[in-house]
């Protein structure tokens, strides 16, 4: 019977963040608020001669995931990997550091390798923050809430809250992560609009989102289209950091959203990364 580890990591929707620059990855990240979500990635590991990853969403399946396999190799260790979720990948809801966070997870047992949950995180954030795939995804996603990081890299001064009520999302497509943190001048207007406080609930939350997005001059006008349908509805939404879709919370946020593509009922995550199964 061949050995495999399976484990989960939540999803995380940034809904404003500014970068910060640290001496090496570690302390680079970003400080932000965003929502821990109940979706996220799923992956099973086994033991293999050399290293692959398969990549599966809805039936279908691509090969390759660089930070993933970066993130192994670091660790000495060659498995083959096939990650799997139900949300769009590079449409803002963090998948890449979910793939990380459950694909470690399962390595670290299956391998025997004895890190802490924390251990674990810094690996996953080294290869985010290396391959820009995302700065706070990581330090978000170690545990669940609506999460406010006031410092870079997961030994931050994290808040997290824990409200019941459902949260939802639209994607319209991609918007790849690395493109927008490579450029200097998004990244200082993004440093301009950054809203200095943390969000008392989720509507709040929405709210400084939306200030965030509108000053940051990210919002392109499909995802604009979508914003002003929820403005005109009275629903608190704002922008993915960073896809290009919306989310939304409150009464008439579902109706609206599904006006323009599949809209996700979410919940807020209560934890973060664990171990599902080992066998044997
Ligand atoms: N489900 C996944 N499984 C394995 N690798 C993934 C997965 N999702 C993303 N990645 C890796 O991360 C790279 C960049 O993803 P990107 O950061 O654009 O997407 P994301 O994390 O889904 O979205 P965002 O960071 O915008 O929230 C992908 O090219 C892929 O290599
Ligand atoms: C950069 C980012 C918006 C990408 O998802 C996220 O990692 C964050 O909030 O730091």
């Amino acid at each position: 019977m061949v050995r495999t580890a399976v484990a989960f990591s939540p999803g995380h929707i940034s809904g404003y963040f500014r970068r910060v620059e640290g001496i090496g990855p570690e302390d680079t990240g970003s400080v932000g608020a965003g929502v821990v979500i109940s979706e996220g990635v799923r992956s099973t590991v086994e033991p293999a001669r050399e290293t692959g990853v398969r990549v599966v969403r809805q039936g279908h399946a691509s090969a390759g995931s660089p930070p993933v396999e970066y993130a192994l190799d670091r660790l000495g260790v060659t498995a083959r990997v096939t990650t799997e979720c139900r949300l769009p990948i590079g449409a803002g809801f963090g998948l890449s550091a979910a793939a990380l966070l459950a694909t470690l997870t399962a390595v670290n047992h299956l391998f025997d390798l004895g890190l802490s949950p924390d251990e674990v995180a810094a690996r996953a954030h080294e290869a985010e923050v290396l391959h820009r795939t995302g700065l706070g995804d990581v330090a978000a996603s170690m545990s669940g809430g609506v999460v406010c990081r006031k410092g870079p890299g997961i030994h931050a001064d994290i808040t997290r809250i824990y409200p019941e009520e459902p949260f939802y999302a639209v994607s319209l497509g991609p918007l790849p992560t690395a493109s927008v943190l490579s450029s200097p001048a998004t990244m200082a207007r993004i440093a301009d609009a950054y809203p200095d406080r943390c969000p008392r609930d989720l509507a709040d939350f929405c709210r400084l989102s939306r200030v965030f997005a509108e000053k940051s001059g990210l919002i392109v006008p499909e995802v604009h289209r979508v914003l002003e349908a929820c403005d005109a509805a009275g629903v608190p939404a704002s922008m993915t950091m960073l896809g290009n879709g919306v989310f939304a919370c409150g009464d008439g946020a579902e109706q609206v959203l599904s006006l323009f593509g599949e809209a996700y009922t979410l919940r807020v995550a209560r934890r973060g990364a664990y171990l599902i199964e080992a066998k044997p």
